[in-house]
């Protein structure tokens, strides 16, 4: 068992939480700037508080961070815990450690007329998810415009605009970038990104804890709602119900809300008539799976912005092969690029072919998360119950992340739904998951070999 850390030793256990930060190298000196804000103050049974001097700085460690603070505190205390963010105005930054003092440094926001509070980007946005890197083709220009239009002048026209298509072709990307591009116009647009599942958590928690009146705050007092998948919403009725209200609140107030589903309003089960025929008011548009000169000069683009060197032949085979879904896309090219990195190898043909093997075969039939998860726990040894459990033994850590990574890989489950089969994990545990194993494939031979391996496993039994 975990001996209780002493209240005075809260201050050791976030050090240690910080080192394991720094260790892990995936903290931007943004994000780091932003943990230095961060006072920790006790530690009570699974649950960690902090506090910060101000909502802004909250919303940006409960959401952006969460994930990775999670983890870290987790790893030092060994075991799983949550955080709660608290605000506390009288807190000042402190003064910077021995050795930091050439490290940017926060500004100090609770100044703004002496130094202007931090220009971040909106905390529930993807940085990368932007109008310059979404590579417009035959199969998205339209959707592509209609976001365009909405971006610079929301409020006007398509409200709400309606994006649909199929699982990983740039609907989220889109969102993620007129919520960019409309604060890059204007700064003070209140812009608020939400995928439906968390909408659903965020309206049942606020059921029970009272909180009805900060939830309506949050999605009401926004110029533009971007909610993602709102399929999740089927056949839930209250937040639905909820949901309908929020939307005519703000269609009402001129506010513009932009909605993705993977089905078109019609087909739509499980949602009422006259909230289907609210989501046609504005403008509807698909998102189909681009052709392969579209294919390619997305691989290009990501190969570009990760400033990898793949030659043209290698794009070529990876976009004639991988077809529907952009997120395989890219992922192929970096497994692709990783084995190379890793064996000191140039990026060629036949390299690209060895390694996409198994990812290019003709069985398309589905891979489930169970399959992943009982070959994952197969492969290191450990049961299914380890594997989705709590235990924070550095054999479970990496065997959940594999499969959280595998899960994201392989299937069309999104972060949240991923959680619920890891035993209801937050959809940022599986987030900061996804990403450390993409950084650690190419950066260690062996997550490179145990994730090929499982890989393989999973395609052969399908066999
Ligand atoms: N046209 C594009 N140009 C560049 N990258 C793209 C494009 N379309 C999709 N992508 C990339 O493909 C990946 C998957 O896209 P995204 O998550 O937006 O898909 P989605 O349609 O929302 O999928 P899901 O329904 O599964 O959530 C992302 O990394 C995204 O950046």
């Amino acid at each position: 068992m975990v001996a209780e850390p002493a209240s005075d030793s809260i201050d050791a256990v976030w050090r240690g939480a910080l080192d394991f930060l720094a260790d892990d190298g995936g903290l931007s000196a943004q994000n780091r700037s932003f943990l230095r804000l961060v006072k920790p103050l006790a530690v009570v049974e699974d649950n960690v508080f902090l506090a910060v001097a101000e909502d802004f700085t909250k919303n940006y460690v409960e959401t952006t961070l969460r994930g990775q603070v999670t983890e870290a505190l987790s790893e030092v205390l060994g075991r799983d815990v949550r955080i709660a963010v608290t605000v506390d105005a009288s807190i000042t930054p402190p003064p910077p450690a021995d050795g930091e003092t050439d490290e940017p440094r926060p500004p100090q926001v609770r100044r703004p007329e002496v130094v202007p509070p931090p220009v971040v980007e909106d905390p529930h946005l993807n940085p990368r998810y932007t109008f310059d890197t979404f590579v417009i083709g035959p199969s998205n220009r339209f959707a592509h415009a209609a976001a365009l239009a909405v971006a610079e002048s929301p409020g006007k026209t398509y409200n709400p605009l309606f994006i649909y298509g199929g699982s990983g072709l740039g609907k989220t990307h889109l969102l993620h970038a007129i919520g960019h591009y409309t604060r890059h116009l204007k700064p003070q647009t209140r812009v608020r990104y939400v995928n439906s599942e968390e909408f659903t958590n965020d309206f049942i928690n606020s059921i029970r804890d009272d909180r009805s009146l900060s939830f309506k705050r949050t999605y009401r007092e926004v110029d533009v709602l971007l909610i993602d998948d709102i399929q999740f919403l089927q056949g839930k009725e209250q937040t639905l119900e909820e949901f309908f209200h929020t939307f005519n609140a703000l269609h009402n107030a001129g506010k513009h809300v932009v909605i993705t589903s993977d089905v078109s309003p019609r087909n739509l089960d499980g949602i009422e008539e006259r909230m289907r025929t609210r989501f046609e008011w504005g403008l509807m548009t698909d998102v189909q799976p681009p052709d392969l000169e579209t294919r390619i000069a997305i691989l290009r683009k990501k190969a570009a912005a990760d400033a990898v060197q793949a030659p043209s032949d290698v794009l070529e085979y990876i976009a004639s092969n991988i077809t529907s879904n952009i997120r395989e896309l890219e992922g192929a090219l970096i497994r692709v690029t990783a084995f190379a990195a890793l064996n000191r190898q140039p990026v060629d043909l036949s390299l690209a072919q060895v390694v996409l093997k198994d990812l290019i075969s003709d069985d398309d039939s589905e891979i489930t998360a169970s399959t992943i998860i009982g070959k994952t726990a197969d492969y290191f040894g450990i049961t299914i119950e380890e594997l989705t459990g709590t235990s924070r033994s550095r054999v479970y850590v990496t065997a959940r992340q594999i499969a959280m990574y595998l899960c994201r890989q392989l299937t069309d489950l999104s972060l949240p739904k991923i959680g619920d089969h890891f035993g209801g994990k937050d959809h940022t545990t599986v987030m900061y998951a996804v990403k450390k194993v993409e950084d650690q494939i190419a950066q260690r031979r062996q997550m490179y070999n145990q994730v090929n391996e499982i890989h393989a496993r999973i395609k052969q039994s399908r066999a």
